[in-house]
């Protein structure tokens, strides 16, 4: 890939005695946000870490724009800002404090660190509390100070490791948005084990199980993978079983409650058509329609099983 800010070759990790990761081959983009999904121990931090620079692999190459990380560590990270699973936060400074110290940490030059911290704290929606103690912040703006630790060097690639977790739903949606604000104009890395969140805020997704990278491609890409092949319909007066499946393509029905159902169908995308027709034409009374994201999900289980099945 020309003009890729990551390359990651061959990475294999392992702790004592068992493989963490295995053979992972990525190279991403200038732009944009990359979704790193796996479930629970799947390997995502010990990955983030190691393209972080705070793991050393145990085997394989990090290039960071073109600088390899174990030969030129100092320079390479110099283009990389991160935000582990746990904020790397000093509860007993203030936010002016805590970014001040991590600017300089980061080697910019004293007389610029006032605008550097300016700009992270603007950025991050944070300015108005640069006085305020960080053990004295709610979780969501904890985690806005982290972020703004992680983009104050102005690096030209961001890894957050899981930076929703813990939020409640409205610093989740904050977080978000402040997440594709930053991917404007550098790389972000986006790590998650939930679906949907990767599916809101990502171009790109790799999934990560048993150490192994099982699927790396477009968002888009993954969408046609795991075409929806079931809905959720709801209708007044629910017809029996038989009567449904004489509609073409409609496979089996699963009764969920007396009026609603699951359809499940066999890939012809046009099937909501054919049962919005079939309702007026029997006045079975559609009151809900919609493709179910759950069979999304069984995809996900299904390629985890896959990883699961081959040996690490
Ligand atoms: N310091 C360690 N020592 C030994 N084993 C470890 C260590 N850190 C992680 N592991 C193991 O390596 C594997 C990958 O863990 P990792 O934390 O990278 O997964 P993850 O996808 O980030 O999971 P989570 O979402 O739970 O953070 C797991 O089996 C984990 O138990």
């Amino acid at each position: 890939m020309q003009n890729s800010i990551l390359k990651i070759e061959h990475l294999s990790h392992r702790y004592s005695s068992s493989w963490a990761i295995r053979d992972i081959n990525i190279e991403i983009g200038k732009s944009g946000v990359t979704g790193l999904l796996g479930s629970n121990g799947a390997g995502k931090s010990t990955t983030m870490n190691i393209i972080c620079g705070t793991l050393n692999q145990t085997e394989g190459n990090i290039f960071i724009n073109g600088v390899d990380m174990r030969a030129e560590p100092q320079r390479a990270k110099t283009n990389i800002g991160f935000l582990p699973q746990t904020p790397p936060l000093y509860m007993d400074f203030t936010v002016d404090e805590y970014l001040g110290y991590c600017a300089d940490l980061r080697h910019i030059p004293k007389a610029s660190i006032k605008s550097a911290v300016k700009d992270a704290k603007e950025r991050c929606g944070i300015d108005h509390f640069s006085n305020r103690l960080i053990k004295n912040l709610s979780g969501g703006y904890r985690q806005r100070v982290g972020i703004a630790q992680a983009i104050v060097h102005r690096p030209k690639l961001v890894v957050f490791d899981e930076p929703t977790n813990g939020l409640d739903p409205n610093q989740i949606i904050e977080v978000r948005a402040l997440i594709k604000d930053i991917a404007k104009d550098r790389a972000v890395i986006f790590s998650s084990h939930v679906l949907s969140e990767v599916e809101v805020l990502c171009q790109d997704i790799m999934m990560i199980e048993n150490g192994r990278i099982v699927f790396s491609d477009t968002m888009n890409a993954f969408n046609n993978y795991v075409q929806p092949h079931c809905m959720i319909v709801s209708m007044e007066n629910f017809p029996s079983e038989d009567e449904i499946l004489k509609i073409n393509g409609i496979t089996r029905v699963e009764v969920l409650t007396p009026r609603r159902a699951r359809i499940y169908f066999n890939g012809d995308q046009e099937i909501a058509e054919k049962v919005v027709i079939a309702s007026v034409q029997h006045d079975w009374r559609l009151r809900e329609i919609s493709l179910d994201k759950t069979s999304i999900n069984e995809v996900f289980a299904q390629l985890s099983k896959n990883s699961t099945n081959s040996t690490i």
